[in-house]
């Protein structure tokens, strides 16, 4: 028998409950207009702690040494998402600061003529869509990134992060991310990693890294958003999985990672995109779950049993078989989805499906979390009070703020006053949950890199 190995002291989570708790108690005491006040999103501080960070970024250079496309799309998404620009210049250097990462036989190293890894690869093929304009686009060598994809593959059906690296979830889901946005998934990419993530999910119902290890929200996320994107979703044990996630939601509002742990702002994007990711899947919203009215304000977190209306969802006891077809496309044995299936128009039409659920978890609160625990003074999001701000967190934190505002409204639906927590001018821009980029920057790529249609394999252009 298995059990949780993560554990946390009583000390730890009182200390963590001390802190939020206070600042919880201080705004609730406070009149309505300082309260506004208090939840207002600091825009100009993230900004400017943001744009400080990308024009600085060589001087971190040295400490950060393996971690350089990182930092682009951590502090590029942030920017984004706040519906900020950078200036032309910023945008030169860093196409060609990560056209220098781009190795000549495939994928993209931490640094100019570091070997490729597939999350410096997802990292900098999302900040060059986040970037857009045919210059960032055009500047990523898709037929040696689809041999390093490759190269990447084992028979067991994972990946590995770089040539004898690890094999693990993360690996599946930024190989998957990245040949889905780029218009170069086929069934070789595909072919058993659905099976690779099933052995990953856990007795908990979450997703670990790699089997037999412990279920994280990260890899949850990873494993989750990898499933929808080979079509193969249905074969997760999709009831369990809600069950693991919404308890993962704290009396402190935000979410922890994992079963006995501190909450952590950066899990508002890993469990709150997972969410996300669960209320588009036809199987799911199909059951309609009812739930309490979320929409209003309540710092009210208890839980509701929302799982066991669903309980026969997702037993698809056809298993994950699937055979070629004479169009190229694959079918999915077992699964209740139009077949055949192109692998490269699934992110495009999960996004275009329209959100008839409410969500799995209480978003006023979370965005209460983030705003009121995890907005550092003078710019940039913590993972929880006390800690220190970083560019990692504030991206996630943003993600996650994003991915509450708009989780109840369709793709082209405005987004009401009520789901927004705070000012409406906190409204952030909606994001692509299967990718993390930003939804106006994802139909930019997805229109460049479908026009620039590739074949297949060896075919792929560039
Ligand atoms: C796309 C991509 C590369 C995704 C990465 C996903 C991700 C965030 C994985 C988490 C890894 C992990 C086990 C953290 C636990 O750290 P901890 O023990 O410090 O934190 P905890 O106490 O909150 O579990
Ligand atoms: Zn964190």
């Amino acid at each position: 028998m298995e059990f949780p190995v993560a554990t946390k002291t009583q000390h730890e989570q009182w200390t963590v409950e001390n802190l939020v708790f206070r600042k919880y108690n201080l705004f609730e005491d406070l009149p309505h207009h300082a309260q506004t006040l208090m939840l207002e999103l600091r825009r100009d501080e993230h900004i400017e702690y943001l744009m400080r960070g990308l024009r600085g970024l060589p001087a971190s250079f040295s400490v950060l040494d393996a971690n350089r496309p990182w930092m682009c799309y951590w502090i590029l998404h942030s920017l984004a998402l706040l519906g900020e620009l950078v200036d032309d210049e910023l945008e030169n250097n860093t196409i060609d600061f990560l056209s220098r990462c781009q190795d000549p036989n495939g994928g993209y190293g931490g640094g100019p003529g570091q070997m490729p890894h597939l999350a410096t690869t997802y990292a900098a093929v999302n900040s060059l869509i986040t970037l857009g304009g045919h210059k960032a686009l055009s500047s990523i060598n898709r037929r040696e990134l689809y041999t390093f994809l490759r190269r990447m593959k084992q028979p067991s059906g994972g990946f590995r992060m770089h040539d004898a690296g690890e094999i693990d979830v993360r690996a599946c889901y930024t190989a998957i991310s990245v040949a889905s946005v780029l218009n170069i998934l086929d069934h070789e990419l595909v072919d058993n990693v659905g099976s690779y993530i099933l052995s990953c999910q856990t007795y908990e119902g979450g997703i670990s890294g790699e089997p037999g290890s412990e279920a994280h929200g990260g890899y949850t996320f990873c494993g989750l958003a990898t499933m929808i994107l080979i079509n193969e979703v249905n074969c997760l044990d999709l009831p369990r999985l809600i069950d693991w996630l919404v308890f993962r939601q704290g009396k402190e509002c935000g979410f922890q990672g994992r079963t006995n742990k501190l909450v952590d702002g950066c899990y508002s994007f890993w469990q709150g995109g997972a969410f996300a990711l669960l209320q588009r899947i036809p199987s799911v919203s199909e059951e309609q779950i009812v739930l309490p009215d979320v929409g209003h304000c309540t710092l009210d977190t208890s839980h509701t049993s929302t799982t066991s209306r669903i309980s026969e969802v997702g037993n698809s006891s056809e298993g994950t078989s699937s055979q070629v077809d004479d169009t190229g496309g694959f079918r999915q044995e077992g699964l209740k989805v139009p077949f055949p299936v192109n692998y490269n128009d699934i992110g495009y039409d999960f996004i275009n499906r329209s959100v008839e659920m409410k969500p799995l978890f209480h978003a006023i609160a979370l965005q209460r979390y983030i705003l009121l625990c995890t907005q550092a003074e003078n710019g940039g999001l913590i993972d929880k009070p006390g800690k220190s701000r970083d560019f990692y967190h504030t991206c996630y934190c943003l993600s996650g703020l994003s991915i509450c505002q708009h989780i109840c409204s369709d793709a082209d639906s405005p987004v009401l006053p009520r789901a927004v927590s705070g000012p409406y001018s906190n409204l952030l821009e909606p994001i692509h949950p299967l990718f993390n980029v930003v939804l106006d920057q994802y139909h930019e790529a997805r229109e460049f890199f479908t026009t620039h249609r590739a074949p297949f394999n060896s075919e792929v252009l560039h």
